[in-house]
């Protein structure tokens, strides 16, 4: 069952680019059978990551849970320091929160993947001290390509619509991060028993 709450699951709107329609071949996700149990703390996939990391002083801290099927749902926290205008947080705060959470749905699929593409409805200003209760979910998988949405809502998993997401994220092998990053942090990430574990977590063939 979906836990992306209803005004989620609008018919796409027509302005969406077409990317981000799957093709008619695409498959049904399939939530892998080691996969958190539903309710279960996901936890960070890397610790100074902006997004979840618990040792990122900057980041959002967010904590998402897994849900039914391919979906997760997480609460997120406006902060002083999220402003865009006063009072108000930053789009690209909230656009942080989405990509975050649309993450998260590897851990479901056991998946590395990134974003390819994101875009993002602001429906509603989101004021400093909200708690934004955010669920995303896949929803199709074509190859390598993963189609997925969310949701923000204020102030409880039914509360008003506040933000939408749909994205494309596109699976890779764990040397994406190895080939591209920046060698002091990807040494150390080697270097890290718990980050190595972590990394193999996501992928069903290590
Ligand atoms: C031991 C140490 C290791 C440490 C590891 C740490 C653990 C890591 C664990 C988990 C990490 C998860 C992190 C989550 C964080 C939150 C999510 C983010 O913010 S991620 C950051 C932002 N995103 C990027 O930086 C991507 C940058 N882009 C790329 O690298 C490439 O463009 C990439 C991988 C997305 C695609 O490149 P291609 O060369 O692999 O593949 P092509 O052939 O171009 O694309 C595949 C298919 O996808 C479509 N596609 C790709 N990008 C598209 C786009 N923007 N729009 C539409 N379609 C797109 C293509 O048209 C193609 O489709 P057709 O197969 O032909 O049907």
């Amino acid at each position: 069952m979906s836990t992306v709450p209803s005004g989620g699951n609008r018919p796409r709107s027509a302005a969406r680019s077409p990317a981000l329609t799957p093709p008619a071949d695409a498959i049904a996700p399939v939530r892998h059978p080691d996969a958190p149990a539903p309710g279960e703390l996901l936890g960070s996939h890397y610790a100074h990551c902006f997004g979840c990391g618990d040792e990122q002083p900057h980041g959002l801290h967010l904590q998402a849970r897994a849900g039914e099927g391919v979906s997760i749902t997480a609460e997120f926290t406006v902060r002083p320091s999220h402003q865009g205008a006063p009072g108000l947080a930053h789009g690209g705060v909230l656009a942080t929160a989405l990509d975050e959470s649309l993450g998260a749905l590897s851990w479901l699929l056991r998946v590395v993947a990134v974003t390819g593409k994101l875009e993002t409805d602001f429906v509603r200003p989101v004021p400093v001290d909200s708690v934004l209760f955010l669920a995303a979910e896949a929803t199709a998988v074509s190859g390598r390509k993963i189609f997925c949405s969310a949701t923000g809502r204020l102030g409880s998993p039914e509360g008003p619509l506040a933000l939408r997401a749909d994205a494309l994220f596109v699976e890779v092998k764990v040397d994406h991060f190895i080939d591209n990053g920046r060698p002091e942090e990807i040494r150390a990430a080697m270097a890290d028993p718990d980050q190595v574990r972590r990394a193999r977590a996501f992928e069903v063939n290590p």
